[in-house]
Order: C-alpha cells, then sequence, then structure tokens
C-alpha cells in the first residue's frame, strides 16, 4: 500500500464515524411527543376546519409542547401559560420569524408586509417604523375625533333601528364602522365603491384573508409548489391585481393632494419617509407602502370588529354582566351624555368584562405561526431550524387547570387578580407577546372598549323572536381571524332620555 491509498483510507474511516456518529446524535436529539403522520402528508389530515379544536383535542394526549409534521414541515404547538413563556419570552429571539408563505408572496409583494415579513432587518426596521409613526399613543390620539364622528354614525343607525322597534344587524353595523375607522386612518376616506373591482373591497379583503389563513399544501410541500394543485395561485394574482391597482390609485391621489392642514393618514407618513433615507432611517418604498396599507387593513379592520361582536354576545347571553357594566357607566359618565374616550381609564368593570371576552373568544386562535430561526432546545426538546410554532392561545384561555369554571363568563375572576392582556401574563395573551406581539393593541382596546361601552350605555337589549340568553348560538368561523358563525341580531331600545340625539 503506497502512502497516498493509506491516507486516503484512513480519511475514509475517519468520515465514515464522523457521519455515524453526527447520525446518532441527531437520534438522541428528543423531539417533543406527537401523533405519527402520513407519508409525505404527515398529520395534515387531523387537522381540519377548526385547527384550534384539533389542536386542543392532540395536545390533552401528548403534551403543552407537541410535535406535528404538516407535510414535509416540523410544526410545534404550544397549549399552556409555562411552555408559550418558553417560546415567546426566554426564546423569544429565536422564535421571532415567519414561515415562508405563499399567499403573502402574491399578495403583500413577496413578504415585504409587516405580518409575514421574516425577521431580519426589513423586518426590524418595518415595526420600528409601524410602533413608532403610525401606532404610537401620540399618532392614534390624532384621529380621536374621527372616530367620535364614526361612532356618532353608528349610534344614529342603531337608534333609527330602535325607533323601528326592529333587530339590527350587530355584526354588520359594527364591521361597517370598523372598515370606515379602519380606511380614514389608514387610507384617509371612507373606501369608495367605484374605487375598485367589481367584486368590492371588503369581499375582496375577505378573500385575501380566507387565503392567507387557509391551509396551503404548498407551504407544506414547496416540491409542488409549481403545480398549483389548489388552485390558490390563480386566485392570489387576480386579488393582488386589484389590490395593487386600487392601492396605486390611493398613493397617486395623496402625491397629488396639497393639504398642509388636514390630519396626515397612513399613506401620508409613509410617503413622507419615501426616498428621505438620509433624514431618516426608513427605508420607504412604493411597494413597501402597499404592503403596509394592505397589512395595516387586514390587521385591524376585522379583529377589532369581531372582538367588539364577540363582546356583545357575551353581554347579551349574561344581563346580569350588561346591568352591572351599565350602573357602572351611570356611576362614571351619568345618563346625560354619552362616552367618551377620556372616560375609558375609569371604566373598572369595562376592563373585566373584555379580559373575559378576550379570554373567551381570541380573535387570533393561534396567533400567527411564528418560525424557528435556528435549533434550539426548550425543555429539554429539540425544536428543529424552521419548525413553524403554533401557540393554541385560544386552549389556553379555555383550560381548566388554569381557570376555574374555564368556559363560564365570569369578568368578576379579574377582581384582586393583577392579570392583564398586554403581554405579561401567558395565560392571557390575545394580542400575542414579544418582539412578534401585536403593534396595534393600544388602537384596538381604545376602539373595542369606546364602542362596547357606548351601545351598553345608549341602548337596552333584547334577542329577537323571544329567544332566550342562552339560546344564542355561539360557534365561530376559523380564518385569520375567528368571528362568530352567525350574525348577531338583536332589538335596541333607547336609554339615555335625558339626551337628546342633536349630533
Ligand atoms: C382586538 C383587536 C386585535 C387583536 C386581538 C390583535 C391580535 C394580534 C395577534 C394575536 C397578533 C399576532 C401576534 C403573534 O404572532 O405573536 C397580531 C399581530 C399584528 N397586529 Fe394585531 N390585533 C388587533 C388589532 C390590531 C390593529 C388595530 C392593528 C393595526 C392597525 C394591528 C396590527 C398588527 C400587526 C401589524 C401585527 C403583526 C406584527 C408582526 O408580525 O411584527 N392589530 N395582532
Amino acid at each position: 500500500m503506497d502512502w497516498t491509498a493509506a491516507t486516503l483510507a484512513v480519511a475514509a474511516v475517519i468520515l465514515f464515524f464522523r457521519v455515524l456518529s453526527s447520525k446518532r446524535s441527531d437520534n438522541t436529539k428528543r423531539l417533543p411527543p406527537g401523533p405519527r403522520g402520513l407519508p409525505i402528508l404527515g398529520n395534515l389530515l387531523m387537522v381540519r376546519t377548526k385547527p384550534h379544536y384539533d389542536l386542543r383535542r392532540l395536545a390533552r394526549k401528548y403534551g403543552p409542547i407537541m410535535h406535528l409534521r404538516f407535510g414535509l414541515m416540523p410544526v410545534i404547538v404550544v397549549s399552556s401559560p409555562e411552555a408559550a413563556e418558553l417560546f415567546l419570552k426566554t426564546h423569544d429571539l429565536v422564535f421571532a420569524s415567519r414561515p415562508p408563505h405563499e399567499a403573502s408572496k402574491y399578495i403583500s409583494y413577496d413578504q415585504q408586509n409587516l405580518v409575514f415579513s421574516p425577521y431580519g432587518s426589513y423586518w426590524r426596521n418595518m415595526r420600528k417604523m409601524c410602533t413608532l409613526e403610525l401606532l404610537s399613543n401620540h399618532k392614534i390620539s390624532t384621529f380621536r375625533s374621527m372616530r367620535k364622528q364614526e361612532l356618532d354614525l353608528l349610534v344614529r343607525r342603531v337608534r333609527d333601528g330602535a325607533a323601528a322597534g326592529a333587530a339590527v344587524d350587530l355584526t354588520s353595523e359594527v364591521t361597517s364602522f370598523s372598515t370606515d375607522v379602519s380606511c380614514r386612518m389608514i387610507i384617509g376616506k371612507k373606501y369608495n365603491r367605484d374605487d375598485f373591482s367589481e367584486k368590492g373591497f371588503e369581499a375582496t379583503i375577505r378573500e385575501g384573508m380566507k387565503i392567507a389563513a387557509g391551509f396551503n399544501l404548498a407551504d407544506y410541500i414547496p416540491q409542488i409548489r409549481g403545480l398549483d394543485l389548489q388552485g390558490l395561485i390563480k386566485r392570489m394574482k387576480v386579488i393582488a391585481k386589484d389590490f395593487d391597482d386600487f392601492f396605486e390609485k390611493i398613493i397617486e391621489e395623496h402625491v397629488q393632494s396639497r393639504d398642509e392642514n388636514r390630519v396626515k393618514d397612513f399613506v401620508d407618513v409613509m410617503l413622507g419617509f419615501m426616498g428621505s433615507e438620509e433624514t431618516h432611517e426608513y427605508r420607504v418604498e412604493r411597494d413597501t407602502i402597499k404592503a403596509i396599507i394592505l397589512d395595516m387593513l387586514v390587521a385591524s379592520m376585522d379583529t377589532t370588529a369581531a372582538t367588539i361582536d364577540w363582546t356583545l354576545a357575551e353581554l347579551m347571553r349574561h344581563p346580569r354582566v350588561t346591568k352591572k357594566l351599565q350602573k357602572e357607566l351611570e356611576d362614571v359618565v351619568g345618563t346625560k351624555r354619552m362616552v367618551e374616550e377620556s372616560d375609558l381609564e375609569k371604566l373598572e368593570y369595562l376592563d373585566m368584562v373584555m379580559k373575559e371576552s378576550l379570554r373567551l373568544h381570541p380573535v387570533g386562535p393561534l396567533l400567527i405561526p411564528h418560525a424557528a430561526r435556528e435549533d434550539c432546545t426548550v425543555n429539554g426538546f429539540h425544536i428543529p431550524k424552521n419548525a413553524r410554532i403554533f401557540i393554541n392561545i385560544w386552549a389556553i384561555g379555555r383550560d381548566e387547570r388554569v381557570w376555574t369554571d374555564a368556559e363560564k363568563f365570569y369578568p368578576e375572576r379579574f377582581i384582586g387578580i393583577d392579570i392583564d392582556v398586554r403581554g405579561q401574563n401567558f395565560q392571557l395573551i390575545p394580542f400575542g407577546s414579544g418582539r412578534r406581539g401585536c403593534p396595534g393593541m393600544q388602537l384596538a382596546l381604545t376602539v373595542v372598549r369606546i364602542v362596547v361601552a357606548q351601545l351598553v350605555h345608549c341602548f337596552d337589549w333584547e334577542l329577537p323572536d323571544d329567544m332566550l340568553p342562552t339560546e344564542l348560538d355561539m360557534s365561530d368561523d376559523f380564518g385569520l381571524v375567528c368571528p362568530r358563525a352567525k350574525h348577531l341580531q338583536a332589538i335596541p331600545t333607547w336609554r339615555l332620555n335625558a339626551l337628546k340625539m342633536d349630533f
């Protein structure tokens, strides 16, 4: 044997043992427990139209940190406050990314939005801009009088319904209110039917959200991406074109408008940063603006409306709670005027009602999927790089080990307990927590509280057709946002007789 052959033989033996030992150490990495899956599809068929229910059922068997496989992708499901804290606080930086997402590649300018953008300098820059320039306390206070105008209009519409003695479709009314407020804040005007394609603005937004939330096989088996087996790419291209035409029109109107005195909407603010990187740190291009407009519309319109809707439904089912809330409003506001945003901090029972509603009905029951940026060990379990992380906050909110009488709507459970919804108490995180937590939380809490307070202060409510409170259907509908499955209808009676409606 010459020296060259000997050296090659030794190198081959070393390589063989290296590979063997790396295989062994991979095998010793302990994944969290979970059900066995099918070849290729993995556990995809175990999750049907209501994933939050299916994943809770599985977690009851396999534990609060559970491993599944959707297609070829590892999925980790988190279902206890302690485990949520490990993922969103202890190891927040590792899990602060989002997985690749086919729908937002088409609809959101190649994931240039905030919601689905992977962790990195682009996301950090956009997140900073949104937090400091669009959603700061100062900025949202500049829209206070606009919110009041829209709320007055909502009350007026409901009062007209009260005069007719008919049931009002509260879900539709609250959704229109929320759409109008969001549009005025983000694009500076209510959306106009003529501005959009035939299908209509709201229907297109909803279709986009449905596709974005759905289980797209290509997200889990990237090798079949080009085949478009579910026909989603075709639909997404149509939606993306409709949005792009609309946003181009909006941006052009803003560029042409010279009124310096009006309150600056989000498009104005972002246009102010475009092409001025020397004076501002934000790198904003035209596609960035379009992606963020869509993000803000999607993130604010239906989340806020669905939260108000769920809360009003719980109040209809619990007349005792409604009476107690009306009493608090009479004590703090009186019966001679309507509620103002400045009253909100004094309304402690309202705060408990909102917490209880968000506990039972978080509109993002699984948060938005997070992604592992690198391999990580959590609670002794190996969490592989690129794993999708679902945090089942809906299951946590209804866990009997965490909450006494968990299924019961009982706002008094928060008396004397220091738990709020702002991301520090992991048994109640309807807005998420940590780096990816909701940047619109303050705005959302202001809007949902003022609308609920106003509608309960101004009106008494009765369910139609002699329906008993216990008969109200409370089923939900899963999507990017989880609203009530059926519209809430109720008959209002004006109760502020001392107040003339001259607004
Ligand atoms: C009641 C209303 C709302 C609820 C319950 C809610 C809840 C949430 C949740 C659960 C997340 C995901 C957190 C995570 O993945 O860890 C989120 C993200 C987000 N929310 Fe909200 N939200 C609401 C309203 C709003 C509003 C009004 C805005 C802005 C106008 C907004 C903007 C966003 C954005 C931009 C993100 C993505 C943040 C990121 O990925 O960095 N949300 N929200």
